[in-house]
């Protein structure tokens, strides 16, 4: 079977096929960074973590950009209202601090490091250049009031609304903070002059004068700048479609650029039926949820929607999704128990990867997940050495190409700080085991155990606490 995915510019599930054999090219628009990560910004970047391990298990060679929108008005904004309330923090160490809170939380939930993050402020020139090659094709323009200013001209453009299927006649007009000297409300910045007011360290010079690039134009560039004229797959959130997304394609065609083949974009977590968003300030933050949960449960929940789908996060649907992953988790322990050697990964089942190839279905990835650790749960009751050997092979293997494996050590205490597998980690992964045996002693009634358990570990002093999302440990 061909790898099918959705392309949301044709609004269809067609045959993807990487331009240049063998090699995927894969442009994610990651973070502003205005303030820390909300769990809806770690799912953004964990369903593209989990199509490019999902494209590099089936032997193809990815390529990953995800930028860092790292100059924006709302960086400037927050730094400004920070320093009138008597901080000191400039707008780059705001950005630069929030950047390394993301890098955190995607570490600490395990998704990958992309190929290369580029930073918007690293690649002013690539905006510069293609700014000025729009206005050599007719396509963008200086403004009227005489500033640095420079504008895209959506009129000159027949194709802008193409990718959200608007008429240019009934589109929003540009979001733009300082709307001086455009021809056409819809028109937006690609080059916003430097006020009075704004620090000269958020100035670059260009052939129209001080400024600072647009935001849509910083992810035109620096996609060309890493992935080509023309490359594979363009993704984002849902809420990106329109205007960043229309407005990337327009300006890189207008250029000239094939750009993106294929538009992906992922649903988003809601709360309350809402966007979760900074902006509404009803986020969830990542390290508040990461306290409480998890990382390997927080991965399992964030990942376990279909991609394209709402995740409506609520307290029942976590502690519903950390049941499911500890059945998964509690057989692959008792697996490891019977045969005395973590499972070695065997052949990925048939379902599973019919499931990947249909743009990308994980609900029904995990069904054949959790189909394989009932039939190894009764491979055990059996008696059946060999079935359980397979089927912990097909759980283990499909663990992997999800990174969800337990055993890998991104999931011990301190590996996302960089620590390794240094004493606390060690210390987890022991007392990690021992919680595994006291929840099974439990599951079979066997309190005696169980609570030998609990006291052994008490007497070592470390106390052990029972959450809903499953048992934390401390030391008392
Ligand atoms: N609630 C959400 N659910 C899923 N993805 C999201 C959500 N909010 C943002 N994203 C995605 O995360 C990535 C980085 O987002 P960005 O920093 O532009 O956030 P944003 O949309 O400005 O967030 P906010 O509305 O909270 O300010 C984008 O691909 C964006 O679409
Ligand atoms: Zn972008």
């Amino acid at each position: 079977m061909q790898q099918r995915i959705y392309d949301s510019r044709t609004q269809d599930v067609v045959d993807f096929v990487p331009r240049n054999a063998g090699r995927v090219g894969l442009y994610v628009c990651g973070p502003t960074v205005q303030s820390a990560p909300h769990i809806g910004h770690l799912r953004s970047a964990l369903v593209y973590d989990q199509m490019r391990r999902w494209f590099e298990a089936s032997g193809l060679e990815v390529s990953l950009i995800r930028n860092v929108t790292d100059i924006d008005d709302k960086i400037l904004d927050n730094a400004r209202i920070a320093r009138e309330a008597g901080g000191s923090e400039e707008w780059w160490a705001l950005a630069y601090r929030v950047e390394r809170d993301f890098t955190a939380a995607y570490d600490a939930i395990g998704v990958l490091p992309p190929t290369y993050e580029p930073r918007a402020t690293a690649n002013i020139r690539e905006m510069v250049e293609l700014i000025e090659l729009l206005i050599e094709r007719g396509h963008a323009y200086r403004a009227a009031d005489g500033s640095a200013s420079v504008y895209f001209d959506t009129a000159s453009w027949p194709e802008y609304g193409a990718l959200t299927r608007q008429r240019r006649e009934q589109m929003e007009d540009a979001a733009d903070s300082e709307p001086v000297g455009k021809r056409d409300p819809r028109d937006f910045a690609l080059w916003k002059a430097s006020r009075d007011s704004e620090p000269a360290t958020a100035s670059w010079p260009s052939p129209w004068g001080a400024g600072r690039p647009g935001w849509h134009i910083e992810c035109s560039a620096m996609a060309t700048r890493y992935l080509g004229t023309e490359f594979d797959i363009h993704g984002g959130g849902l809420d990106l479609r329109f205007p960043h997304h229309e407005n990337e394609l327009a300006q890189s065609s207008a250029a000239g650029h094939g750009f993106a083949r294929h538009w992906i974009h992922n649903g988003l977590v809601n709360t309350g039926g809402q966007k979760m968003s900074k902006s509404l300030g009803n986020s969830l933050f990542a390290h508040d949820l990461l306290a409480q949960t998890r990382p390997i449960v927080l991965r399992y929940f964030l990942g376990s929607a279909h991609y394209r789908s709402v995740l409506e996060f609520s307290e029942t649907s976590l502690t519903e999704a950390a049941a499911a992953f500890e059945r998964i988790e509690g057989f692959v322990a008792r697996a490891t128990e019977r045969s005395g050697a973590t499972p070695e990964p065997g052949a990925l089942p048939q379902a599973f990867v019919d499931a990947m190839l249909d743009d990308f279905a994980v609900p029904q990835a995990l069904a054949a997940l959790h189909e394989a650790v009932r039939a190894g749960n009764t491979a055990i009751d059996a008696g059946d050495a060999e079935g359980l050997r397979m089927r912990a092979g097909e759980v283990v293997a499909m663990l992997r190409v999800l990174g969800l494996d337990p055993a890998d050590p991104v999931w011990r205490a301190g590996a996302a700080a960089g620590a390794g597998a240094d004493a606390e980690g060690v210390l987890d992964a022991l007392v990690g085991a021992l919680i595994e045996q006291r929840a099974e002693a439990r599951a079979n009634k066997d309190f005696a155990t169980s609570d030998a358990i609990r006291d052994r570990l008490q007497a070592a002093g470390i106390a052990l606490e029972d959450r809903q999302n499953g048992t934390g440990w401390s030391l008392a």
